[in-house]
């Protein structure tokens, strides 16, 4: 089946959402993947309180909280400490937004079903915009905004975060949680620095490959092939934010609190064959968990 006959149409409509054709056989695919996924790792965790993620999670396991073999709540309670965790990775990118005010508007490019965005309203009182190339994934998000009742401050639409709608400098601060992998990083940031604000924030939490090792480990490229993504290099970061007005304000190692997670992770009944790969390249020194938080000059 061709790219053409895919989306015949310039825009399509699915639920609430207006499918705009992918920019390239690439991003089909990766709309057909995101809009094909229903991992219970993902569902049932979002289901603990209703913010969906698909990102990872760090910090330390609570132990007290994760139930013995005998005890016939464990695996509830293992999923809602590896939920917490990843609640906590979100918080931690918030965390790097600045000072973020209820008139102001923030972009999450490449926002899944919307966990972040929900946890970026509550805590902000801001309006969110997110793009995702899914639109069951836009539906989702847009329905759970809806349930809670935050819909003018939350939308998701089915957008390629390198041509977004949103006018140059109208957001106070952008991120890409686990999501800049799937797309050049000079044309990303390119775009991010179209639509910040002079002096606005932008935060990136992602893996990627260590200059130091190399190249990418056969571990990495495990993960490429997992997710059809390209894990760029640290280097290739830095380099193409510095060529787009972004200059680091923090980067942070986040890969010794990222291990426990997986750790645990690969202990429950919701594994999905990906957790070697990850501990063993995080190990092994080959791939790094980083948030680089970085100013609009
Ligand atoms: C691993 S998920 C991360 C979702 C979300 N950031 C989170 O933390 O839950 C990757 C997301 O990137 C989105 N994505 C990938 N390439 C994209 C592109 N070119 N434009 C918009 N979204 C894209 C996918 O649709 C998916 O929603
Ligand atoms: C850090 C890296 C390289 C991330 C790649 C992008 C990705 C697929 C993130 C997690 O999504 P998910 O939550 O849907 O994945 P899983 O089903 O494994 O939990
Ligand atoms: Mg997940």
């Amino acid at each position: 089946m061709t790219h053409t006959e895919l989306a015949p149409a310039a825009t399509a409509t699915s639920g609430s959402v207006r499918i705009p054709r992918p920019a390239s056989p690439y991003q089909g695919d990766i709309a057909r993947y995101w809009d094909g996924e229903a991992r219970p790792v993902n569902l049932r965790l979002g289901d603990v309180d209703g913010l969906y993620h698909h990102h990872y999670g760090i910090g330390e396991v609570d132990h007290a909280a994760l139930g013995d073999a005998e005890d016939s709540e464990s695996e509830k309670k293992l999923i809602a400490e590896l939920h917490r965790l990843e609640s906590a990775q979100a918080e931690y990118l918030l965390g790097h937004l600045g000072d973020i005010g209820g008139d102001d508007t923030l972009v999450d490019a490449g926002c899944g079903r919307g966990g972040s965005m929900v946890m970026a309203h509550q805590r902000f009182g801001c309006k969110v915009e997110g793009v995702t190339l899914s639109a069951k994934q836009a539906d989702f998000a847009n329905g759970r905004a809806r349930e809670l009742g935050i819909q003018d401050h939350v939308r998701a639409r089915v957008c390629n975060m390198l041509s977004t709608p949103f006018e140059t400098g109208s957001a106070a601060a952008s991120w890409n949680n686990e999501s800049s992998m799937y797309v050049d990083l000079h044309d990303l940031f390119a775009e991010h620095s179209r639509v910040l604000e002079v002096g606005g924030r932008y935060v990136t939490i992602t893996g990627c490959w260590n200059p130091r090792y190399g190249q990418p480990s056969k571990w990495v490229s495990q993960i490429n092939a997992h997710f059809e993504c390209n894990i760029h290099s640290r280097r290739e970061y830095l380099r193409a934010m510095a060529d787009n007005r972004l200059v680091p304000q923090a980067v942070v190692d986040l890969t010794p609190d990222t291990l426990p997670y997986w750790e645990l992770r690969a202990t429950s009944s919701l594994v999905t064959g990906i957790e070697e790969a990850f501990i063993n390249s995080y190990k092994d020194g080959s791939f790094q968990y980083l948030l680089i938080a970085a100013d609009r000059v």
